[in-house]
């Protein structure tokens, strides 16, 4: 009789609605970083037009929170002003949440994990693993310019807020970062160009990741 060693294949990630009604098996998620004004959310705008994937921004999650009149707006809206990082249970549920009531499959998470508690809550509620961190690089007097720039009403793009923000993202945020990078996830990209040429940039990133995903599902069927 041969002896095999029985190896047990770990279960695929899910993510449930907290009424059990949706259910998604084996989320794919690539984590958007780089620091305030870098354009992620740009980007987003364009991965989403061009290759499907849901976009869920922490920071537009959380903005909601507060326009919803939840019992948790005044402590976010007070974090967000003073640009620091709201506690992880408060966001990790919100795109638990967001993912399970999309239907869908893939996403693209902005502006999240921004820091180690970010990072270590998601993984273990969600269990998922992202499939890379598409991570902009830009320096921190562009930013600035873009930000002030903005124009969209967002109570923290004012300069007090703003180099705020910068400093939590070099001392909590790029860790994060560094924690990917050192398991080769990191995909840095040179965010300094138009926005058409940062696209360019990211599209092949983005077409490999769909052959792979297709080559998957063919190897799996
Ligand atoms: N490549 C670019 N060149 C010039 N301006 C840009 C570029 N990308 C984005 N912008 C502009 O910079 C501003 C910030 O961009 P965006 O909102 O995408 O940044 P973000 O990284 O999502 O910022 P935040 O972290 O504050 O949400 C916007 O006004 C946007 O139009
Ligand atoms: N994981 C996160 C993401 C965001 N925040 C808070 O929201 C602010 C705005 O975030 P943007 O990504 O839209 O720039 C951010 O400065 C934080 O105050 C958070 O707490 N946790
Ligand atoms: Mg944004």
């Amino acid at each position: 009789m041969a002896l095999t060693a029985e190896v047990a294949t770990p279960a695929p990630p899910t993510l449930a609605t907290e009424d059990g009604t949706k259910q998604l098996i084996d989320p794919k998620v690539i984590f958007v970083l780089g620091g305030p004004g870098s354009g992620k959310g740009t980007q987003c705008a364009k991965i989403v037009e061009k290759f499907g994937f849901v976009h869920l921004s922490a920071g537009d999650l959380l903005r909601a929170e507060i326009n919803s009149g939840s019992a948790n707006g005044t402590m976010i809206q007070n974090m967000i002003q003073e640009g620091k990082i709201v506690p992880s249970e408060v966001t990790v549920k919100l795109l638990q949440k967001a993912m399970a009531e999309s239907g869908k499959d893939k996403f693209l998470i902005d502006g999240f994990p921004r820091n180690q508690e970010n990072r270590a809550a998601f993984e273990a509620v969600t269990g998922i693993e992202p499939e890379f961190i598409l991570f902009f690089d830009c320096p921190q007097e562009e930013m600035e310019v873009r930000l002030l720039g903005r124009n969209q009403g967002r109570s923290d793009d004012n300069i007090e807020t703003i180099r705020k923000r910068f400093k939590v993202f070099v001392e909590s945020s790029l860790p994060v970062v560094d924690h990917y990078d050192k398991k080769g996830k990191v995909r840095k990209v040179n965010a300094v160009k138009t926005k058409e040429e940062v696209f360019e940039s990211i599209e092949t990133l983005f077409q490999k990741f769909q052959h792979r995903s297709v080559m998957q599902h063919v190897n799996a069927a």
